[in-house]
């Protein structure tokens, strides 16, 4: 990002961006808990104090990579729980739409990902200099977050990686390698992961869309 600070406290319409996660997260009554991963140093900042004090907000550290972080936030998690969402703090354009679809099918199926069908042409390649070959886009999803599971299915899901070092950049990842169903529940183009400069700039646009003039 090129940013003096991670991304999620940039700000979008002057609102950071885990501002914009927080208040939709929140306003989701279904959600009784939100583990919010987030490490030391970032914990006093004044835009957070507020939600700091919602009795429904918990806390976790982060660890060296995603997966961990989200190991560190599902031990927060209660054992009367009973789906658990995983979200990236970089999506903040997710809409309550999207997630209710999503929770609808993971309590159906036991895990869900919002995906949306590839819309470019993607090629593999083994040096990074050749193609190697050209994938069959009509079978490509490119999959979001929030990633809803059964917590039981995410914890036997992480032992199976740890066990077998395998490592992995989405949830339900970890149910696939254990030959588990997920369904797909198809997503919004919109809900984009913050991730270069220019992401800011589309994110922008599209909450003004919104008619968002925060
Ligand atoms: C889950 C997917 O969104 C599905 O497309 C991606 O695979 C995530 O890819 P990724 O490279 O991990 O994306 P990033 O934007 O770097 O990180 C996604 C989210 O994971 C969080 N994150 C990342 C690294 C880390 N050690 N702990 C974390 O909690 C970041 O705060 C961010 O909100």
């Amino acid at each position: 990002m090129k940013a003096d600070r991670p991304k999620q406290f940039l700000e979008l319409l002057g609102k950071p961006v885990l501002q914009w996660d927080l208040e939709l997260l929140l306003s989701m009554e279904r959600l009784e808990r939100i583990v919010l991963v987030i490490a030391d140093e970032y914990r006093d900042l004044p835009f957070l104090q507020p939600f700091l004090s919602d009795p429904r907000l918990a806390l976790a550290l982060p660890g060296a990579e995603r997966q961990n972080s989200v190991e560190n936030g599902l031990a927060a998690v209660g054992d009367a729980c009973t789906l658990v969402a995983i979200h990236d703090a970089a999506r903040p354009l997710v809409t309550i739409d999207a997630i209710e679809r999503c929770f609808a099918d993971a309590a159906q199926h036991g895990a869900a990902v919002l995906a949306v069908p590839c819309k470019p042409t993607i090629k593999e390649s083994a040096d990074g200099e050749f193609v190697s070959r050209t994938l069959d886009r009509s079978k490509l999803w490119d999959v979001q977050t929030p990633q809803i599971l059964r917590p039981q299915m995410l914890r036997d899901g992480f032992a199976n990686a740890n066990a077998n070092q395998l490592a992995v950049t989405d949830d339900v990842s970890v149910v696939e390698l254990m030959g588990e169903p997920v369904k797909l529940t198809v997503g919004e183009y919109t809900n984009l992961k913050l991730t270069t400069p220019e992401d800011m700039i589309i994110a922008e646009t599209i909450l003004r869309d919104r008619g968002e003039t925060h």
